[in-house]
């Protein structure tokens, strides 16, 4: 199968008042179409500069990226982006955040009507039906980050990426959160790329996992593939010894092997 997603001896460099600092180097990852990955390592190693880059958000210094053969050279609807803190219009509804994004994306290709069913339809996948005309303040934390999932899946993106998308949540919303991105994923087979500080997360959501070296001058130093059957019930690994194996395996490379001093 041919990637989705090509990074090609990718570096990036920034200026700084010090001199140039070198954040990522050399970095190569090919993903595959449905495929879910996830980039951990430590605090300043450069995920959210890898992801910026697929995003098209920044330019690398050396190197190609590719989505579906084109070179990344901008941000594009077929890349959707989550960040950390949602980022919703905070005087829009619900819908209306929603909707921007597919007027943006579909106006001249979707009627009205096919326009309202289309966000609706999103907004029901992330479990969001209830609260379609409520504003950002009037919904929590968990249910904002559904939104913004609902927001970038309703632009069809071919690649979901995802920047600690879960970060500022208590960890039962987030739970509930993987679930429903685990279950879109199986019905959609979206492309997902995921920034994750959370080693159990990585395991549970991916089909690989990318060990970051700690940088300056960081790069992809492992790559886990978990080989778990889907769909994963998280009760059900809690009792899987090939789950602590990952497990293990991500804690060993992190703590062990590039470990960071405090
Ligand atoms: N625009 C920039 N100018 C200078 N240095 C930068 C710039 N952007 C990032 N860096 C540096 O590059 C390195 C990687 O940053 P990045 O934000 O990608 O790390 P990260 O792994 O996502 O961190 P965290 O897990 O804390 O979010 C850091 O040392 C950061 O200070």
């Amino acid at each position: 199968m041919k990637p989705i997603i090509q990074i090609q001896n990718v570096s990036q460099r920034f200026d700084t008042p010090q001199g140039e600092f070198v954040a990522l180097h050399q970095v190569s990852i090919d993903i595959q179409p449905g495929e879910t990955v996830s980039l951990i390592g430590h605090s300043g190693c450069g995920k959210s500069t890898l992801l910026n880059l697929i995003a098209g958000l920044t330019l690398p210094s050396d190197g190609v990226l590719l989505c579906d053969n084109r070179q990344i050279d901008g941000p594009g609807p077929e890349r959707g982006v989550v960040f950390q803190n949602h980022s919703l219009l905070p005087w829009l509804t619900t819908y209306e955040n929603v909707a921007l994004a597919v007027h943006q994306v579909f106006r001249g290709q979707m009627t009205r009507a096919e326009m309202r069913d289309w966000i609706e339809h999103n907004l029901e996948l992330v479990h969001m039906s209830h609260a379609l005309h409520k504003r950002p303040h009037e919904i929590s934390g968990g249910m904002k980050q559904r939104v913004g999932i609902a927001r970038a899946l309703a632009m069809k993106p071919k690649v979901l990426l995802m920047d600690e998308p879960f970060g500022a949540l208590d960890a039962l919303t987030r739970a509930h959160l993987q679930d429903a991105v685990m279950d879109i994923q199986r019905r959609l087979h979206t492309t997902i790329v995921l920034i994750t500080h959370d080693v159990d997360e990585a395991v549970l959501l991916s089909d690989r996992v990318m060990m970051m070296t700690n940088g300056p001058a960081a790069t992809v130093g492992e790559v886990l593939q978990v080989a778990l059957e889907r769909p994963r019930s998280r009760v059900a690994l809690a009792d899987d010894p090939a789950y602590h194996r990952y497990r293990q395996q991500v804690l060993t490379f992190l703590y062990e092997k590039h470990a960071k001093a405090a």
